[in-house]
């Protein structure tokens, strides 16, 4: 990996590279994704099968799209115990993280005549989308369906492609019938989010989308809001580690390589005020690779958006931190929580360094679905949050309103709108008595 040193012109030519890697960079694929959305929009299920035909090469029709209770019991008899174990361990860890998230409906009648608040109502229906290309994703089942649960969602639909033979991944169906799945079906790619956002005979039409997946999944998330909600569109995995001469190279080396594996456009990026440490950590990398399976991937990952990147100091090297505003960042230096509170830009933060990313991927228990390609400047993790919407809550009685009524009535007039002025005057019209 190559070691650059940060100037304005390394700094502006790094993170246009970064920015490639948005979905919002491949505009090439929009016309296809257009396509697959009008055609499932018009043609429901028929399309829908054709298209799993075409792109996954499975027969699916009306008879077996949804993945039925014999399916499900299969799936356990597949999984290994222990693996059943360590999903049950993982579960409830994200459940008592998220249920720390849970907002409550509030209501203050401190004023005389005068009760306000908010009433927090779960969404009905929510689809999760589960990638199921070139990995399988477990854990990913776990974050995006747990949330929901905790935040009360009734119906939660689950959609992921199948393979070759029309069938799903056992572990995954495990996963979702620990999480409490409603109900799975065997679509994946544009063609299930079209499904989800519309309807079709087979597929319910859900309020909102949630969930990552390759191109085509985020562009058509991306073209269906607006008929339902999204989370944010989650691009390909990022990594930065900020370190200085105090971290460990070994350490360094491995967490950069984690998530290289995910994706050939995955990003990892040190930042560090020690070049010794960035010489090590590329040596390390190196030692390290030959023993990984996913090597083509990790290779081509790095050669294109891996960086080890020297900084004149620590305020530098935490400026281009919060400028690149990774998906996710370890901070391995001498003070790791000191430097933490300068960070203004992360998905999520990982101090010390026994907190390596992965313990965040399945274990620790908040969410790691994030926001990636510097979009954590101004989206937050999946959460609670995001199943949830808020009612305001306004009740007045006769005498709080007469204080106010006069003000509101000449409020509305200056804004041209005397229906709105009558609707408060009517209530104190001396000629009429109720
Ligand atoms: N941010 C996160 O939390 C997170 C978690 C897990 C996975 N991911 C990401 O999700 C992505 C998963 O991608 P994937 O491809 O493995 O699975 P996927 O399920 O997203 O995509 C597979 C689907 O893509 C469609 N497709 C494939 N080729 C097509 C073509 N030529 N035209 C139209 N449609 C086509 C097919 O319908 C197929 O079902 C990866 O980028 C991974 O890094 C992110
Ligand atoms: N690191 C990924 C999010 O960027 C999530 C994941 C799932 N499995 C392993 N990792
Ligand atoms: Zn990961």
């Amino acid at each position: 990996m190559r070691i650059i040193e940060l100037n304005e012109t390394s700094k502006k030519n790094i993170l246009e590279n970064l920015l490639k890697r948005s979905p919002n960079q491949y505009e090439a694929y929009a016309n296809i994704v257009d396509q697959i959305i009008k055609d499932v929009r018009n043609n429901g299920d028929k399309a829908l099968f054709s298209y799993t035909k075409e792109f996954d090469k499975a027969d699916i029709n009306e008879a077996n799209i949804k993945v039925t209770e014999e399916e499900i019991k299969k799936a356990y008899q597949q999984v290994d115990n222990k693996l059943l174990e360590i999903l049950r361990k993982a579960k409830k860890s994200i459940e008592e993280y998220h249920t720390k998230q849970k907002q409550n409906s509030w209501f203050d009648a401190s004023k005389e005549g005068i009760i306000l608040g908010q009433k927090v109502t779960p969404i009905e229906k929510v689809g999760v989308y589960v990638p199921g290309g070139k990995a399988a994703y477990l854990s990913t089942v776990l974050m995006d369906v747990i949330p929901a649960k905790v935040a009360g969602v009734d119906r939660i639909v689950m959609v992921t492609p199948p393979d070759t033979k029309g069938e799903v991944y056992a572990g995954t169906l495990v996963a979702a019938s620990e999480a409490g799945v409603t109900e799975i079906y065997k679509v994946g790619g544009a063609q299930a989010i079209a499904a989800l956002a519309f309807g079709t005979k087979s597929i319910p039409k859900v309020d909102k989308i949630v969930g990552p997946g390759n191109i085509y999944v985020a562009l058509a998330k991306k073209a269906v809001y607006g008929h339902v909600s999204i989370d944010s569109i989650a691009g390909p995995s990022e990594i930065l580690i900020l370190a200085d001469e105090t971290a460990n190279p070994r350490y360094v080396a491995a967490d950069l390589l984690s998530q290289a594996e995910h994706d050939e456009l995955a990003s990892s990026i040190l930042v560090t005020t020690s070049r010794k440490l960035a010489e090590e950590v590329s040596t390390e990398i190196n030692k390290f690779l030959e023993s990984l399976s996913r090597r083509d991937i990790i290779k081509k990952s790095l050669d294109n958006y891996g960086y080890l990147l020297l900084a004149k100091n620590m305020d530098e090297a935490i400026e281009v931190t919060n400028e690149i505003a990774s998906e996710h960042l370890e901070i391995m230096t001498k003070d790791p929580f000191m430097d933490m509170t300068r960070i203004k830009n992360a998905g999520a933060i990982f101090i010390g360094e026994y907190s390596s990313e992965p313990l965040g991927d399945y274990m620790a228990g908040p969410n790691h679905t994030l926001p990636t390609n510097g979009t954590a400047k101004f989206f937050s993790p999946l959460s609670v949050d995001d199943f949830i919407k808020k009612s305001s809550i306004i009740s007045y009685t006769k005498e709080a309103l007469e204080k106010v009524h006069k003000d509101i009535e000449a409020f509305a007039l200056s804004e041209g709108l005397s229906a709105h002025a009558n609707s408060i005057a009517v209530r104190f019209d001396e000629n009429y008595s109720n």
